[in-house]
């Protein structure tokens, strides 16, 4: 017989992570109709079908045939394709409003936009249903129950099994790491000052503090506030007080992220200012946190190391942790040796995983000690600063007054109507256009650092993907104002001037997922230039990995990136990606500019509306 528990791996691994839940609902050959006490809840798009067929064989194989167990499930499953690690059944009610797929706003059923059939919804009864899913054979009840069951019932929440066992793997893992380790605490003290000479830097120096003596640190901080020289600066340090001849990993969840880390960490390290230090550290290199595991073929939740064979290092550095996922945080931890020391590094403001959980904040949220959080801005002007701070503050009012007063470093184009006009986007028009004009410009004589710089002046970020406010139209929309300007649009596939986005990790050219490029004119024809102005490469089109055009990108794709100046078109007030974590990762995109356009109710949704992700691992732990 079929083991319950891996099927709900199994089949979540499809539901979950390969989208094909949107596909199949969307698709006019569903090969399943839903009837009875779920039916309603498909129609109003709270569940789609496959969430339904997911819930159904997940319980149907322990023989529970109890269709409010059927739709628990179900909306776990939901809860997953959301980023949510659980379900709370008593908050259900109020908390499944929008409709279940990512881009409500754009395309809403009628039924779900006029609201009426969520209204309707046949809740079960509050009492009896929690009893009915506690009782059920699918589902294991408390930390204590079954360990075969594909469900399991603990704090008042409902999880697929697997990811309550993830959680309760963090929550063990991060609770042993907090024991103190005792160093030399005069030498520590001596490398801290040795690395962190200002006074002002009194954080950076309790970073350095809080990894030496504990095996879990937790480094957060914005863009530009150090977190980068603080981890190379550290390294030094534990290699000073722990060493020498530590083995350490630099990773990140994305090659992108990466490979960034290990270029901007070894440059900080070449510029340590004391030959030891230098030469205790060495080169550093990076990875991506799947390939420091060791990925298994026909595998994407096992590694070649886990916690029978852990990873040889002693020290571990893991970057942009706001993308890390609860599974992969769990499968890292495990892998780490329990005597090792592990810094997670990055922003828990930002837009978290696109998978469930998000695992940083929570840890912000529930550890006694070891967080540390870095707050001087060195790269950021003061009025982005604080418009940024603002937004991550919930301070609505002040938002808006900051964008209001605008200046050097904003500018808000406060539209009058959820959809903006022509004329509302004039100086973004001119902008896209002066832009595009030096990028083709560039491209076309063959200028490939002139045209990088020019990718990286401005960028377009959408909420969406489809509708009035999505990449798919403003895209169009810039790219017909760019073939104004510089002549009319090419027929030909690699036109110089065409931004490009990489939309796979290819090893052979070493892009990423996520990178951008720009077609340039070389001598031998067309290539693509990547990487920073002054320091490009030149890929020849066909060994390009998969790429598109990027005239605009959505602001969870700007993840990672920052630009001289950023445009984003926000969608109307209604729309549930409009979020404060949105608005942040968006406005911290940009160096020194950055452009609102949206109206003020769609502001204030942003700023305090959050994205709610269900998880029991935000709660507080013990201190000893
Ligand atoms: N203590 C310091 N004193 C002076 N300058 C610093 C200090 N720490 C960092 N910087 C400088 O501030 C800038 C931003 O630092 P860094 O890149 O480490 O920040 P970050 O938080 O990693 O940013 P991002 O998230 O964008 O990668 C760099 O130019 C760096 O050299």
């Amino acid at each position: 017989m079929t083991d319950p528990s891996a099927l709900s791996a199994t089949s979540l691994a499809g539901a979950s992570l390969t989208g094909t839940t949107n596909s199949l609902d969307a698709s006019p050959d569903v090969p399943w109709r839903v009837h009875g006490l779920l039916a309603p809840f498909v129609a109003a798009r709270v569940l789609t079908s496959a969430d339904v067929h997911v819930a159904r064989r997940v319980a149907g194989l322990c023989g529970e045939d109890d269709e409010r167990v059927h739709l628990a499930a179900a909306l776990t499953v939901r809860a997953l394709r959301a980023g949510s690690v659980c379900v709370d059944l008593a908050a259900a009610p109020g908390t499944v409003v929008e409709p279940a797929d990512d881009e409500p706003a754009d395309e809403p059923s009628a039924a779900a936009s006029e609201g009426r059939l969520v209204d309707e919804l046949p809740w079960p009864e509050p009492t009896g249903w929690p009893a009915a899913v506690r009782a059920s054979a699918a589902v294991a009840d408390g930390a204590d129950g079954p360990a075969d069951r594909p469900l399991r019932w603990a704090g008042g929440r409902l999880y697929l099994d697997r990811y309550w066992r993830d959680e309760v793997e963090v929550r063990a893992q991060v609770t042993d790491r907090l024991a103190p380790l005792p160093v030399d605490e005069a030498r520590l003290e001596a490398a801290v000052r040795r690395l962190f000479p200002q006074e002002q830097d009194e954080r950076q120096r309790a970073a350095v503090r809080a990894a030496a003596t504990s095996r879990l640190t937790v480094l957060t901080g914005g863009p530009g506030t150090g977190k980068t020289t603080t981890i190379a600066r550290l390294v030094a340090a534990l290699q000073d007080v722990a060493g020498p001849g530590l083995r350490v990993a630099l990773a990140a969840p994305t090659g992108k992220a990466a490979a960034r880390l290990q270029e901007s960490v070894n440059d900080e390290l070449r510029a340590l200012a004391h030959d030891e230090d230098r030469e205790r550290t060495g080169e550093l290199r990076s990875s991506t946190v799947h390939r420091l595991l060791g990925t298994r073929p026909g595998s994407s939740t096992r590694f070649r190391h886990d916690a029978r064979q852990r990873l040889p290092h002693d020290v571990v550095v893991v970057d942009e942790c706001s993308m890390m996922s609860l599974p992969l945080m769990a499968r890292l931890l495990e892998a780490v040796r329990p005597t090792s020391r592990v810094v997670l590094v990055g922003d828990p403001h930002q837009l978290a995983s696109v998978e469930a959980g998000a695992v940083l904040g929570d840890l912000v949220a529930s550890l006694p000690r070891g967080v540390v959080e870095l707050t001087r801005e060195h790269r950021f002007g003061s009025e982005l600063a604080a418009l940024a701070r603002a937004i991550r503050d919930g301070d609505a009012d002040r938002a808006v007054a900051l964008l209001r007063a605008g200046g050097d470093a904003i500018e808000w184009v406060e539209t009058a109507g959820d959809v903006p006009t022509a004329r509302e986007v004039a100086t973004l028009e001119h902008e896209v256009r002066t832009v595009g004009r030096a990028l083709v410009t560039a491209a076309r004589a063959g200028d490939a650092d002139a045209a990088l710089l020019a990718l990286g002046a401005h960028r377009l970020l959408l909420a969406h993907r489809r509708g009035p406010a999505g990449v798919a139209h403003w895209s169009a929309v810039a790219e017909d104002w760019v073939a104004h300007e510089t002549g009319g649009r090419s027929a030909a596939p690699f036109p110089p001037g065409r931004p490009l986005l990489v939309t796979s990790n290819d090893r052979s050219t070493g892009l990423y997922n996520g990178d951008t490029g720009v077609v340039v004119a070389t001598a031998d024809g067309v290539a693509v230039a990547f990487g920073a102005p002054g320091a490009h490469r030149l890929v020849a089109t066909h060994r390009l990995p998969p790429a598109q055009s990027v005239h605009a990108m959505t602001v969870h794709r700007g993840q990672g990136s920052q630009f001289t100046r950023v445009s984003v078109v926000l969608p109307a007030a209604t729309s549930p990606l409009l979020t404060r974590e949105l608005l942040y990762t968006a406005v911290t995109r940009a160096r020194e500019r950055i452009r609102v356009i949206g109206t003020e109710s769609a502001v204030r949704a942003a700023v305090l509306r959050r994205v709610q992700r269900a998880s029991g691992l935000g709660r507080p732990l013990p201190s000893s």
